[in-house]
């Protein structure tokens, strides 16, 4: 594919933005070479050009054949539309990134209609600080080449891994929607803190550096997470006292129901287009 290469975002909200930021901010692209389009919020794209410097426009014959890339970042809802729209303009030679949540690479293939390359990708929103957890998987037209140009482009933003496409509901429901669990959880030990009378931006600081330094141990020890939180578990002890509390609540179960869930709903996403999909054929 020709360098440098054009990134065009279709659909301009969370993921794309998180993407976007992540792109730029690591100088590995300049605002030039990115393109985004929304569906109507005119709002919205001057907010990203005014941040960012990228280019914005409603103009779909235009917006795709400036790029090499093309991200789908849309709700699954409104995939069927948004590749309606772009398909009399794809190519072979454009690679399709899906970010979609549950839409199979199958699906989108039978939205073109033709043989183009599409990989389906799960990253996160901490793209937008260079630190995304992403997997892809590659389509049916897709080669080597594609999945080694989708792997440097998500390397901007943070780690890949190659997973087998059955595999990334699980990603969708473990890692994708990953950070919103941790977000949930940071909200309650504020609440905690608050309670405790420790001031609002106290709390915040010691959360935060809290979890960075758990996180950078995950990453650089080679002990277990369940050897490091014995390390902090003291008989007899606060630690002890606590987590008492989070097993008496299920703390665990819970989370593991919440992720099979989030897991499930990845799948019925892409049943619901397949659905979708079906019905429409048989209408016509
Ligand atoms: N938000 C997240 O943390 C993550 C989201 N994703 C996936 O990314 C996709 C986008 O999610 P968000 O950014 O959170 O959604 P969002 O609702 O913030 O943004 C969706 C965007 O799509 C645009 N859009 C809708 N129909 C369109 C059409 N026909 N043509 C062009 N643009 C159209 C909307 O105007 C909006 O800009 C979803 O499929 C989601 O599953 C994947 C990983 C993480
Ligand atoms: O909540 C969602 O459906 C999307 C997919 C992963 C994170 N956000």
């Amino acid at each position: 594919m020709k360098q440098p290469l054009n990134i065009a975002f279709i659909g301009a909200g969370s993921m794309a933005e998180a993407m976007i930021s992540g792109l730029i901010s690591t100088n590995k692209f300049k605002p030039g070479q990115i393109h985004v389009t929304n569906y109507s919020n005119d709002a919205r794209l001057h907010e990203l050009r005014n941040q960012y410097k990228i280019n914005i426009t409603r103009n779909i014959p235009l917006i795709i054949q400036k790029s090499d890339v093309i991200v789908l970042a849309v709700k699954p809802k409104d995939v069927v539309e948004s590749i309606e729209n772009i398909k009399p303009y794809i190519h072979k030679s454009h690679l399709i990134i899906s970010v979609l949540a549950g839409v199979s690479t199958s699906s989108i293939l039978s939205l073109f209609q033709h043989k183009v390359p599409v990989v389906r990708a799960m990253p996160n929103t901490s793209a937008s600080i260079g630190l995304s957890a992403t997997a892809i998987s590659k389509g049916e037209h897709a080669n080597d080449e594609h999945i080694k140009l989708a792997e440097t482009l998500f390397h901007t933003v943070g780690t890949v891994t190659v997973v087998p496409e059955a595999q990334l509901h699980a990603v969708t429901g473990l890692s994708g929607s990953g950070p919103a669990y941790v977000y949930y959880f940071v909200e309650a030990m504020q609440k905690a803190a608050l309670h405790q009378g420790l001031e609002s931006d106290v709390a915040t600081d010691l959360i935060t550096q809290t979890l960075i330094g758990a996180a950078q141990m995950l990453r650089t020890s080679p002990k277990s997470p369940t050897t490091l939180r014995k390390e902090v578990t003291s008989p007899g002890g606060t630690t002890e006292a606590g987590l008492e509390q989070l097993t008496d609540y299920e703390f665990q179960e819970a989370l593991i129901q919440c992720i099979d869930k989030a897991t499930l709903r990845s799948k019925e996403l892409g049943e619901a287009i397949d659905e979708k999909m079906m019905s429409s054929r048989t209408s016509h």
